[in-house]
C-alpha cells in the first residue's frame, strides 16, 4: 500500500485526478476493438468534489473521455427518491456525471427504492461481474474509519448489501441534511470484498477529523472494527491524503512514506 501526502485537499485531488486520467488514457491507448470498457468505482462526499470538479475541467479541455467508461457507485441511502437532493443519485449527476461525456446507460448507482434490497444488490454484484469486474476502485473514509457504508464490524469479505446505519454515521451525515431526523437509517452498500476485488483501489483521506481512522487503517492491523484497513491486503492500493489527516501518523511512518514517494 502507498501513502502520498499533499499539503492540502486539493492538491489531493489534483494528484489522485491525475492518476485517474492516466489510469483511463493508458487503458484505451492499449485497448483494442471490441475490448471491455474501463470500470470504474466512484464515492460521494465532500472528500472527492475536488477530483470531480478536476476530472470535469479535463473532459472539458479534451484531456480525458469517459465516453468508453462504465461507473459503479459505492453506495445509496435506503428510502430516498432518485431526485431527493441528499440522494446519492442527485449528488452525482449534480457533482459530475451532467458535466461529462458519459453515456446514461453506463452509470450505475444502487436503488435504494428497489422492491427486493436483496435482489438489487444481488443484481448489482453480477453486473459488475458482467463487465469483468472494477479496474479502479475510487473512495473516501469516514471518521470512524468506515469505506462505502461497511460500518465498523462489518465482515471484511463483504459482498452488496443493506447495512443500517451507526449513530455515528447518521450524526456524521446530517450535516448535508435539514436536521438528523430526515437522515436515513439504512444504505445499501458494496461490501468490503466487492471493493477488494478490484484491480486498484485509490482512498482519498483529508481533514483533521480522519485523523484517527488514517492511523488505524495504516498503522495498525486489519481490523472490522476500521474496515478501511482491508486495504493493506490489497495488492495495488493507494492512499492520498492531506497534512491534517496525518496528525495522528508516528512521524517514523511520517517520514517514510514521504521519502518513498518521490522514489515511484
Ligand atoms: N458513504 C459515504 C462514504 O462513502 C464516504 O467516504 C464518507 C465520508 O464522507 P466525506 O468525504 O464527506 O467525509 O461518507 C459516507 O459515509
Amino acid at each position: 500500500m502507498r501513502l502520498i501526502i499533499k499539503n492540502d485537499s486539493s492538491e489531493a485531488g489534483e494528484y489522485i485526478s491525475q492518476v485517474i486520467k492516466k489510469r483511463i488514457n493508458d487503458y484505451f491507448k492499449n485497448r483494442k476493438d471490441g475490448d471491455r470498457p474501463f470500470v470504474i468505482g466512484l464515492p460521494t462526499g465532500s472528500s472527492p468534489l475536488p477530483i470531480y470538479k478536476r476530472l470535469i475541467e479535463m473532459n472539458k479541455n479534451k484531456e480525458i473521455s469517459f465516453q468508453d467508461v462504465v461507473t459503479f457507485n459505492m453506495d445509496e441511502y435506503v428510502g430516498l427518491e432518485f431526485n431527493h437532493e441528499f440522494s446519492y443519485h442527485y449528488f452525482m449527476w449534480e457533482n459530475f456525471f451532467n458535466h461529462i461525456d458519459i453515456k446514461k446507460e453506463n452509470v450505475n448507482i444502487l436503488n435504494g427504492n428497489s422492491n427486493s434490497h436483496e435482489k438489487e444488490c444481488e443484481l448489482y454484484e453480477e453486473k459488475i461481474k458482467s463487465y469483468g469486474g472494477i479496474d479502479l476502485f475510487l473512495g473516501g473514509m469516514g471518521v470512524d474509519g468506515h469505506i462505502a457504508f461497511n460500518e465498523p464490524g462489518s465482515s471484511l469479505s463483504s459482498r452488496t448489501r443493506i447495512k443500517t446505519l451507526t449513530r455515528d454515521t447518521i450524526i456524521v451525515n446530517s450535516r448535508f441534511f435539514k436536521n438528523i431526523n430526515q437522515v436515513p437509517t439504512q444504505a445499501l452498500t458494496v461490501g468490503v470484498g466487492t471493493i477488494m476485488d478490484a484491480r486498484e483501489i485509490i482512498l482519498i483521506v483529508t481533514g483533521h477529523s480522519k485523523a484517527m481512522a488514517l492511523y488505524k487503517t495504516i498503522e495498525e492491523g486489519v481490523n472490522h472494527m476500521w474496515t478501511a484497513s482491508a486495504i493493506q491486503m490489497h495488492k495495488k492500493s493507494m492512499i492520498v491524503c492531506d497534512e491534517d489527516a496525518t496528525a495522528e501518523l508516528k512521524v517514523k511512518t511520517y517520514k517514510y512514506f514521504k521519502e518513498i514517494e518521490s522514489n515511484y
